[in-house]
């Protein structure tokens, strides 16, 4: 291995109380709110094409005219409580909240930019009431900051000059005041998620990256940052020069997903998941592909069978409300999670051989397996393959008139669960209670006796 100076510093994953509280928490709400919000994808009759918070990208934007958003922010309608309330509801343990997208402008009345909500119609903080609300719903919140700040002169993508790097130095301080700011504001939340951190100023200057999260680590101890800040001293980013991913938890799951356990190496690691296709903040005209509940909620199993975590995103509208969709998703989630909740909540991987029907989720640490079934067999009956020295010792389904019967032994530690033949229209779960045993199949036939 390469001798890396600003590499990864741990090998493994956190084993301290606040990685522990994170990674059972399984679900999380993310939202991102700004000026973006007001023009919604849209300009002069306009469709931008693009994800609505680039919108101040497109060719077709004055940037002025873009920058001038912030004389119109005044979200009326905003009511944190509602927000806490529903997210509460639909079962999210923690939020991720946009402080400042890459347009620069802070939701909080920030000592070091005049370009915030201080100045704009509605004056007031955003972000405390939001962790405020939040917090006395038992939600834990963590802070997006993009580095990348399109509003900032010293900003650079890339040092090209001298004066690149004069500026770019007082840029450097710029975000650390800014964050050492948001830390002092709210002492309450419990991470950041750092985006904007591909270009090569950034990348290219390891060294920061890593002082920075040191110094964070040093002001707020426990504090979670995943892999998109760092980079190490060769511009390695995610995961070092050496292999090692870097940061609390691998954190490039963006609008996708891993497909099995050797896809993320026993690391921690969290989804982040559009609606949409790719609309991050709100945008009028959802085009191409809308997820259904059912989706998401699949997404949701798929990521705690793999060990992780997942986070739906929701854009409000720049009143502050969230368009019919996302209330949908929201209020059909909570209706499954009041349910179910129990077999994602503490879950990770069971280490189980895959299933066509669906996914084994383990209660940490724990002989509860949950079997979540997305897709019915037309024979009726759910294949399960336990591990070998591992019995089954009860089955049972959360919900009434699931499976019909016992488990019928069918082979060396294999079993079908008949199912009773109700069609379902979203995903149900059984549990397996199992003992580790050196006998094998010892549980149910003593059941059936
Ligand atoms: C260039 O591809 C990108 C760049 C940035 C993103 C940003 C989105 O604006 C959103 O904030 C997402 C979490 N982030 C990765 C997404 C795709």
């Amino acid at each position: 291995t390469l001798p890396l100076e600003h590499g990864a510093h741990r090998i493994g994953n956190r084993t301290d109380a606040d990685m522990a509280r994170w990674r059972s928490q399984r679900l999380g709400q993310f939202i991102h709110w700004g000026l973006y919000a007001i023009p919604g994808g849209e300009w002069k009759g306009k469709t931008y094409n693009g994800a609505a918070e680039w919108i101040r990208s497109w060719k077709e934007m004055p940037q002025q005219e873009y920058d001038n958003l912030y004389k119109q922010f005044n979200p009326v309608n905003y009511q944190p409580e509602e927000w806490a309330q529903q997210a509460n509801d639909m079962g999210a343990k923690y939020m991720i909240i946009t402080t400042k997208h890459h347009d620069g402008f802070c939701l909080w009345p920030s000592k070091y930019s005049k370009y915030s909500v201080a100045a704009s119609p509605w004056k007031k903080d955003i972000i405390g009431p939001m962790v405020d609300a939040y917090n006395k719903k038992g939600i834990d919140v963590y802070l997006y900051f993009s580095i990348i700040d399109w509003n900032q002169p010293d900003w650079r993508a890339a040092l090209k000059t001298p004066a690149d790097s004069i500026a770019y130095q007082r840029f450097k301080v710029f975000v650390k005041n800014q964050l050492t700011e948001l830390l002092q504001r709210y002492p309450t939340v419990k991470g950041f998620w750092f985006d904007g951190t591909w270009d090569d100023s950034w990348k290219n200057d390891g060294s920061f990256s890593d002082e920075l999260e040191q110094y964070l680590q040093r002001l707020h101890p426990g504090l979670i940052i995943g892999s998109r800040l760092r980079a190490d001293e060769k511009g390695a980013r995610h995961f070092d020069s050496n292999g090692r991913l870097m940061g609390d938890y691998e954190q490039g799951w963006e609008r996708k997903l891993p497909e099995k356990s050797a896809d993320v190496h026993g690391n921690d690691w969290e989804g982040v998941m559009t609606i949409p296709e790719n609309q991050w903040g709100y945008n009028a005209r959802w085009a191409g592909h809308i997820k259904s509940s059912n989706e998401l909620i699949e997404m949701l199993v798929k990521s705690a069978s793999l060990g992780g975590n997942f986070v739906i995103n929701f854009g409000p509208k720049s009143d502050g409300t969230f368009r019919t969709e996302e209330v949908q998703r929201m209020q059909e989630i909570s209706r499954w999670m009041k349910i179910n909740g129990s077999a994602i909540y503490g879950g990770t991987d069971a280490g189980f051989a895959k299933q066509d029907w669906g996914y084994y989720i383990r209660k940490s640490g724990t002989d509860s397996v949950y079997m979540v079934v997305c897709n019915v067999p037309v024979s009726g009956q759910l294949r399960v393959k336990l591990p070998a020295q591992t019995t089954l010792v009860n089955v049972t389904s959360l919900e009434k008139n699931i499976i019909s019967g016992t488990p019928e032994l069918i082979g060396k530690n294999e079993y079908f669960i008949h199912l009773d033949h109700k069609n379902q229209d979203a995903p149900f779960v059984i549990l397996l209670q199992t003992s580790k045993d050196s006998r094998d199949n010892s549980g149910f036939e003593k059941a059936k006796t």
